[in-house]
């Protein structure tokens, strides 16, 4: 459904007399397949919202190809806007009209007719929790009301994939987990495809069928969220022992189930380590630790989460990686957008 190859973007940015080039996309390829919902990942700036705009039409690759829906990005591009629906990260701007014109008006942008549009928009807000919202002027909904009204508009023309930017950003968390349903939803009823970005560690993990992690405008990863997990971080096995001097005999036996990828820290009482399937090897730990008179006031046993994952293939947490990511540099762009945004709403 979606195909790149060494997709880039690189803008030209001044600062008085000064330009700086900041490759904001570095050479990415990606694979969708028809059916999936893949999270697309990674820190602030990692070019997550570029890509997307590359692969929506909006921004033309400086290199590289990629295919959306069979439709070539470049030559294709109003296939291309014809196949998708496009949630963008600002939301949509709406025109003053109450919420169920502004969808019908969207749709008939698409070439439907009016019955049609008034018919799927009103299906659209039964299934998105909006009824009786029709009549309602979008500037007096709630942010999440808001944000699922941009989902129905992404949705009027019944697009076959689905581009949602970054699509719970400002909720509170119930407005989330409600719009999280929403989004499974569109795959379950719909047979959609969605394409989504988010630097939400919990919302790729809980949405999405494989994860696309991207840093500093490379992909680092791509596998579902389990493999990934698996392949690069042990769980985490937390000791805390009863008595502090048994902590470097404790560190040992945890250290001898590991590989040589973690490293065994020891605090006080407290001896933290990676072990590879720890479901598979904690119970041979405790009947070891046992056999040496070593007490334990307390074991967890933690799966690794996709920060781990990050962490081991890029050496930076997610959240470190937000604040060092180099170039959120300010300056007038010189290579803007050549369609504006929202565009595709
Ligand atoms: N029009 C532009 N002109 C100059 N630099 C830009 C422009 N758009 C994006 N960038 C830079 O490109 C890099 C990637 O930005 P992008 O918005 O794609 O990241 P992102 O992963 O979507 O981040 P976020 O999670 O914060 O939305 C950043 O360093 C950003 O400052």
């Amino acid at each position: 459904m979606i195909h790149a190859r060494g997709l880039v973007q690189t803008f030209h940015t001044k600062q008085g007399r000064q330009k700086t080039e900041v490759r904001a996309v570095d050479g990415v390829d990606l694979d969708v397949e028809e059916g999936e919902v893949v999270g697309f990942l990674g820190p602030n700036g990692a070019g997550k919202t570029t890509t997307l705009r590359m692969l929506t039409t909006l921004l033309t690759p400086t290199a590289g190809t990629a295919s959306v829906a069979g439709y070539d990005v470049v030559r294709e591009s109003v296939q291309v806007r014809r196949s998708i629906g496009y949630v963008s990260q600002a939301g949509g701007a709406f025109s003053g009209a109450r919420a169920g014109d502004e969808v019908v008006d969207h749709g008939m942008l698409y070439g439907l007719s009016k019955q049609v549009c008034e018919a799927r928009g009103r299906q659209l807000f039964e299934q998105m929790d909006l009824d009786g919202l029709w009549t309602r002027m979008p500037k007096n909904m709630s942010g999440g009301q808001k944000r699922r009204l941009d989902i129905v508009m992404g949705l009027i023309h019944e697009p076959r994939l689905v581009f949602l930017d970054e699509p719970t950003t400002g909720l509170d968390p119930q407005a989330r987990a409600n719009l999280w349903e929403h989004i499974r939803d569109l795959r379950s009823r719909r047979g959609a495809t969605v394409f989504l970005t988010t630097h939400y560690l919990d919302e790729a993990d809980a949405l999405s069928d494989r994860i696309l992690i991207i840093d500093q405008g490379r992909i680092v990863a791509a596998d579902t969220s389990d493999n990934l997990k698996t392949q690069v971080a042990g769980d985490l096995v937390h000791l805390e022992l009863v008595d502090a001097d048994q902590v470097a005999e404790a560190a040992r036996k945890l250290a001898s189930l590991g590989d040589s990828r973690g490293e065994v820290e020891v605090d006080g009482r407290h001896v933290r380590g990676r072990v590879p399937r720890a479901g598979r090897s904690v119970q041979g730990l405790l009947r070891d630790l046992d056999r040496s008179g070593i007490d334990l006031d307390s074991i967890e046993v933690h799966r690794p989460t996709l920060d781990d994952v990050f962490l081991s293939l890029t050496g930076r947490s997610l959240r470190d990686a937000e604040s060092t990511r180099p170039a959120d540099a300010p300056g007038e762009p010189t290579a803007p957008s050549d369609v504006p945004e929202g565009a595709l709403q």
